[in-house]
């Protein structure tokens, strides 16, 4: 069949109890009832305009679950559904075909928009009892419109949370026996639905998830935030309801306690690169509600690095971790360029001039606070930049120094990555470069007159600015470290610059901040500008970061790819 809905042998169409999401969704079945066969049907159908639309038109999947809503709750009438469906359907037949399979023959047998006098008379001869197994007869396993109300059912009863969704996350977080329970209940209201009472219903579900109450339906996913992240983002949690949002109402770090009191139940937990009190504690919080990872399905920081969260330790769980790359990458490669100016411009010693009032008496002299130009000069016609890690940020900081003149690049790459020749080339190519090369630490603190660390932290790239990288490094050179604090040795920088092994430093992190005080060896040097981790600081930026923290969050709730997902 052209709408990927299976049919089924009337010898399908039996044995209920041995109906789970499994038939459902994986398997060729072995014997379901009809009762289960239009469950099935309604969730494939479902299904197959979710996969139809979720990606490049999710308003017309939205629009679909909310028709359904709608006519469930009565709002819309058989009619009124039907001309929907085939309106917006209109260039995917085969949806308004596979649609038609629910209907009585009246209604299916023409793609004609249907009247008012149909409704009326189809309303009256179908009553209630087609859904029953006894009138299944020769339309066997094609469901009624009575059935579709029903698709719209459990949505309701999930407050907006779309019905596939809820019961994937059933079916995900309750063993075999209470699933087989909960699709029994479900069916109840098919297999008899003249007295098919839905508080009822309600109830037999509250009991069956006594000890999981994130599943009782109307009971909403939690989402745990440490910071209000601004408008943009709090707008995609809020306009369904479909979540509780457990938000610190402070503008400031809500710290660990805070965390650790709110996470249990939580399915998505969105922190900032400031949160560092997990996972280890609330992976232990977790365990006194339930199985570590039972609940908690996402763990989504408004950041890219990621040295804050141990990721090991959440993805072994089956925790799935977002971060968001790319939007950064611009006002990062922005601040790295700043830096490097600051650095060879003697920009913080100079300021310190103007802010301390020593200006009136400052002697102008045809050499003082001269630094090295940053790029090539008739005096010094070539100018290398090297880059410890060549990943994007690098990358865009290199396109930006192209116009100060630049004329060589040399970089240092992830020893487990096999070197990019023909990319290296066509980028050379591409930026007028007269050689790109991916070199070791040496050549490179030998070679560069700036030196950029922008790759990520971590073990396996701790300290690798240290006394000795420093001590081959030019004296006329800068370095720039915008990435994390942990990659540069702040005692052999200090050293550095004291001791003219370099010629000065801009640095965005510094390893142990914000425990950074006056005291601080770099902060004491002069020659070393020192800002405290601001290089996503712009409001676009923040703004993009935090919308797909919150965006990361949410597709792993509603069972869709995230937009950066970190895979390990
Ligand atoms: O440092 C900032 C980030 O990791 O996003």
């Amino acid at each position: 069949m052209s709408s990927g809905i299976p049919t089924f042998s009337d010898k399908a169409l039996e044995n209920l109890d041995k109906l789970s999401i499994t038939d459902i969704t994986d398997n060729p079945l072995p014997a379901l009832s009809q009762t289960a066969v239009k469950i099935r049907d309604a969730l494939d159908y479902i299904e197959a305009v979710k996969a139809r639309f979720m990606e490049d038109e999710p308003e017309v999947y939205d629009e679909f679950l909310l028709l359904m809503n709608d006519f469930r709750n009565h709002g819309i009438n058989t009619t009124g559904v039907i001309n929907r469906i085939r309106q917006l359907f209109h260039e995917h037949p085969d949806l308004v075909t596979s649609f038609d399979k629910f209907l009585t023959p009246r209604y299916s047998a023409g793609a004609t928009p249907v009247s008012e006098e149909d409704e009326v008379e189809d309303e009256e001869s179908e009553g209630s009892g087609t859904a029953s197994p006894g009138a299944a007869g020769s339309r066997a396993a094609t469901p009624t419109q009575q059935d579709l109300h029903r698709i719209g059912s459990l949505s309701a009863k999930v407050d907006g949370e779309p019905t596939i969704a809820y019961i994937q996350r059933v079916k995900r977080q309750c063993d075999a026996e209470t699933w087989d329970q909960f699709m029994a209940i479900l069916a109840r209201q098919y297999d008899d639905p003249e007295s098919f009472d839905e508080e009822e219903m309600i109830r037999d579900v509250e009991e069956l998830f006594e000890d999981h109450p994130e599943l009782i339906p109307g009971t909403r996913p939690k989402i745990v935030i440490t910071r209000y992240l601004g408008p943009e983002a709090a707008a995609l949690i809020s306009p369904v309801d479909s979540y509780e949002v457990v938000l610190w109402p402070e503008d400031r770090s809500c710290g660990r306690e805070w965390i650790l009191e709110n996470v249990p139940g939580a399915s998505a937990l969105v922190v900032t690169v400031v949160d560092k009190v997990f996972p280890h504690e609330i992976l232990r919080s977790l365990q006194t509600y339930g199985t570590p990872g039972d609940n908690l399905r996402v763990v989504s920081t408004m950041s890219v690095g990621y040295e804050h969260l141990d990721v090991q330790a959440i993805a072994s769980r089956g925790i799935k971790i977002g971060y968001t790359p790319e939007v950064l990458t611009d006002a990062v490669a922005d601040i790295a360029v700043m830096l490097a100016l600051m650095a060879s411009r003697n920009v913080r010693e100079t300021m310190q001039i103007v802010d301390q009032g020593r200006w009136p008496n400052f002697n102008w002299a045809p050499f003082l606070f001269c630094g090295p130009q940053i790029g090539s000069s008739p005096v010094s016609p070539q100018r290398t930049v090297g880059f410890i890690g060549f990943g994007r940020i690098s990358q865009a900081t290199l396109a930006r120094l192209i116009p100060f003149g630049i004329t060589d690049c040399l970089y240092t790459g992830n020893p487990q990555n096999k070197p990019d020749m023909d990319r290296d080339e066509s980028l050379r190519q591409k930026l007028g470069l007269r050689s790109l090369r991916r070199v070791n630490l040496d050549e490179l603190a030998i070679e560069s007159d700036a030196v950029f660390v922008l790759a990520p932290g971590g073990p396996s790239t701790y300290h690798v600015v240290n006394e000795t990288f420093l001590k081959k490094m030019k004296k006329t050179s800068i370095l720039v470290n915008a990435a994390r604090g942990s990659l540069v040795d702040s005692d052999a920088l200090a050293q550095a610059l004291r001791e003219k092994w370099i010629w000065g430093a801009g640095v965005d992190v510094v390893e142990g901040e914000p425990n950074v005080t006056q005291d601080h060896p770099l902060v004491k040097e002069p020659r070393c500008a020192v800002i405290p981790h601001i290089g996503s600081a712009t409001t676009e930026t923040r703004v993009g970061m935090a919308t797909l923290a919150i965006e990361n969050a949410i597709a792993v709730l509603t069972d869709n790819p995230m937009p950066k997902e970190l895979l390990l």
